[in-house]
């Protein structure tokens, strides 16, 4: 098992496949980053399933692929279905922008897939086009519809700007709660690659403007996520993530691989360590050693929203989120 210095199980791991996205989401990537991770330094398939390997036997039950746009990464239902093979009983999610997803969802389902968290930010075509800088809507929502019809379980996720988005909340909660979506508002976090000048729809701002149309009441945290749950008269339950708190780090389980193989231990910190160079030599042990320093240095909570107030300088697309 994986214990960190304030005594947390770490059983959840998220896995960058590739910083690369057809989309560039004002909030994200807005512009082409002017470089992008050279290919030849990605971890390929068979490397990232030794260190899934080593991950699941120290204890990992959670793996969540996510990117840039996973999507974009040929053969990732093979990935899939590598670990699926290993560990059917691990958690095995993906989070997309869905554009591909129409095509691909079966395949995926197939090869082991058990979840996907999907961002939908507008139902408005002319919004989505002004927030992911091409028209995509169409496609996310067939994505969507497909995900359902193959049985994949479906969250939403969604980022709420004013001036841009933030009158479509109830609107999105309607088209989640009729297909059984859940769907998270996420309170958008100010980095240094994103677009200068958006403002945020806070949380708060997102319950008192959902209040006046519904009733609910708070459910809390659920497990070490950092989605608070509130749940509406007719049982429908919808999230808020406020990423800038820090009262959900204290039951954090969770670290991150970036495609090129670094081992992030918390979303907030900058230090990394790399895991690359043991899985190329096929260094198993070097690997566990890695991971497990990478939860010993595990810090008890993020600073953003401090004295210092800082701002995150590490890139979503980067992290995975
Ligand atoms: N501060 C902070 N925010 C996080 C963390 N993990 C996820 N988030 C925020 O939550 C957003 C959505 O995360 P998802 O990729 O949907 O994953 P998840 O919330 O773990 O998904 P579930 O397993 O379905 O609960 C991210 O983009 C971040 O904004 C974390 O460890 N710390
Ligand atoms: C980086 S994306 C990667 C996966 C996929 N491309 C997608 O968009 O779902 C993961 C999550 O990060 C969120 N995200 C990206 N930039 C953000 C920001 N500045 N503030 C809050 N959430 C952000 C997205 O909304 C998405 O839910
Ligand atoms: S949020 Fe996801 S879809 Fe949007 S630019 Fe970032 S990685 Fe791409
Ligand atoms: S900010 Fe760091 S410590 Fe807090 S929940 Fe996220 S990864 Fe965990």
């Amino acid at each position: 098992m994986l214990i960190d210095s304030y005594d947390r199980v770490v059983d959840y791991i998220r896995v960058s496949v590739t910083e690369r996205c057809n989309f560039r989401c004002q909030y994200c990537m807005p512009e082409k980053p002017f470089s992008w991770v050279p290919k030849e330094n990605l971890l390929s398939f068979e490397e990232l399933f030794e260190f899934m390997k080593v991950a699941i036997d120290e204890g990992v039950k959670k793996i969540r692929i996510t990117g840039g746009e996973p999507l974009l990464r040929e053969d990732l239902d093979k990935f899939i279905k590598m670990i699926y093979d290993y560990a059917p009983d691990v958690d095995l999610a993906m989070t997309t922008n869905a554009f591909l997803l129409k095509g691909t969802a079966q395949k995926l389902k197939d090869a082991g897939l058990k979840r996907i968290n999907v961002s939908i930010d507008t139902l408005k075509p002319e919004v989505a086009q002004a927030i992911a800088g091409k028209d995509v809507l169409k496609n996310v929502l067939e994505g969507v519809d497909e995900a359902l019809k193959v049985g994949l379980k479906v969250k939403a996720n969604m980022v709420p700007m004013k001036g841009m988005n933030a009158d479509e909340i109830s609107d999105v909660l309607e088209y989640c709660k009729a297909r059984d979506i859940t769907v998270r508002f996420i309170e958008y976090m100010e980095n240094a690659y994103a677009k200068a000048g958006i403002s945020k729809l806070s949380g708060q701002e997102a319950l008192d403007e959902l209040s006046k149309k519904y009733s609910f009441v708070s459910e809390g945290y659920d497990g070490a996520s950092p989605a608070k749950y509130y749940k509406m008269d007719d049982g429908y339950r919808f999230g808020i993530i406020e990423p800038y708190g820090d009262d959900f780090c204290k039951q954090c389980n969770r670290i991150r691989l970036t495609a090129e193989g670094q081992l992030i231990p918390c979303l907030y910190f900058d230090e990394a360590m790399s895991i690359a160079e043991s899985v190329k030599r096929g260094d198993i042990k070097g690997a566990a050693a890695v991971l497990k320093e990478v939860v010993r240095t595990k810090p008890e909570k993020n600073r953003w929203g401090g004295e210092d107030d800082e701002v995150s300088t590490r890139a979503f697309y980067e992290t995975g989120g």
